[in-house]
């Protein structure tokens, strides 16, 4: 079904007075939450029939956080029980954590612009490189997320919308996340630190050489900031339904609203924002290189009825034309057989924009090819 998102009430039943009312125009999920008196949510909103009573676990095993400085550190010791550790909660968890500031505010006022601003500077196509939009797939999808979002592209080659002037703040971000400027980051070693946790081969073609000066000077990476409005029946709609991410790693960080759920051991666990701090997830190149040692894990996000959540996801992924298949090397020397096929990054890409409802349907279309 093409998706049309009504605003305001569901529609009522056409009576003999008045014609039935013209289907509305798409609009975003931030004017519909703002529209006089919504009380519920358009059907098309609607993910869940039921309220959702998922069992959602809290504390009971807190999210690693890892000191990624000591990843550099001098003690032998300390670096190699860091690495450990990191090595742990990608086996485990596939998501860590990473102090940092953030560039929240940018995102939010582009977000804030008028929709035809926001439309005007948006692409249309998958790979364009600026993209605004409301739900996934807005003409696939046959539910729409509760969330506005717009879609970067930064490298190979860097992009940016020219307004608002905060927007400005997203050169200093992309340089900071690339190690290309002084303030260079540690993401750089935290790569390192993955491979020489999983002796990946150093001359893997992606991301793992060390002496290489960007992790992403072969590869993708793009930032997608969401804005979750209020919704006021949070208890129906999904912000972002169950996935995991394309590419190797996302850095993602939010402002304290919470709203971010990640799936282990069968559960959702609510990760509660830390500020200043960025959260750091496998995504499913990882899963795919790694034979599924490390997991690309289903997360989620949930909205509530009160305040704004703002989340900024950075994926970090191969060139668009590399093929994503398990590292021979890997497979060959663990003597396992490879669980997954092969198909090139693009396709992937163009096919997971197609819609996002399947949750790990990437993962389970190239085991497919195996
Ligand atoms: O809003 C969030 O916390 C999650 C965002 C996300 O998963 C994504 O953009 O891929
Ligand atoms: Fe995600």
């Amino acid at each position: 079904m093409a998706a049309t998102a009504l605003t305001g009430s569901p529609p009522s039943q056409p009576s003999l007075t008045h014609p039935p009312p013209p289907p509305r125009k798409l609009t975003t999920v931030k004017a519909l939450s703002e529209s006089p008196g919504l009380s519920s949510i358009p059907s098309i909103y609607t993910f869940l029939k039921q309220p959702y009573h998922e069992p959602v676990s809290d504390t009971e095993e807190p999210i690693p956080t890892i000191d990624f400085s000591l990843l550099t550190s001098s003690l032998p010791d300390e670096r190699s029980k860091t690495i450990r550790e990191l090595g742990k909660a990608c086996r485990d968890w596939g998501f860590f954590m990473r102090m940092m500031k953030a560039i929240i505010e940018a995102c939010r006022e582009f977000l804030e612009l008028p929709e035809e601003e926001k439309r005007g500077i948006s692409g249309k196509h998958v790979l364009d490189p600026i993209r605004f939009g409301t739900s996934f797939n807005e003409s696939v999808d046959e539910i729409l997320c509760w969330r506005d979002y717009v879609k970067i592209f930064q490298h190979p080659e860097f992009h940016s919308p020219n307004k608002p002037p905060s927007f400005r703040a997203l050169a200093q971000y992309h340089c900071y996340l690339n190690g290309l400027r002084p303030n260079r980051l540690e993401l750089t070693w935290a790569l390192n630190g993955f491979s020489l946790h999983t002796e990946f081969p150093q001359t893997h073609p992606f991301y793992f050489h060390p002496r290489r000066k960007s992790p992403t000077i072969n590869g993708l990476q793009l930032i997608a900031a969401n804005l979750y409005p209020p919704c006021p029946q949070p208890e129906l709609a999904m912000g972002l339904p169950p996935h995991s991410d394309h590419g190797l790693l996302t850095l993602l960080i939010q402002n304290q609203i919470g709203g971010l759920q990640v799936q282990h051991k069968g559960k959702w666990v609510n990760i509660d924002p830390i500020p200043n701090s960025f959260l750091a997830n496998i995504g499913d190149h990882i899963e795919i290189l790694s034979n599924g040692k490390y997991k690309s894990v289903l997360h989620r996000a949930v909205v509530n009825n009160r305040d704004v959540r703002i989340s900024i996801a950075v994926p970090h992924g191969p060139a668009l034309d590399a093929i994503v298949s398990p590292d021979s090397k890997l497979v060959e020397n663990v003597g396992n057989p490879p669980a997954y096929g092969a198909m090139k990054y693009k396709e992937y890409l163009e096919f997971q924009q197609g819609t996002m409802l399947n949750g790990k349907s990437f993962l389970e279309r190239i085991r497919n090819r195996v």
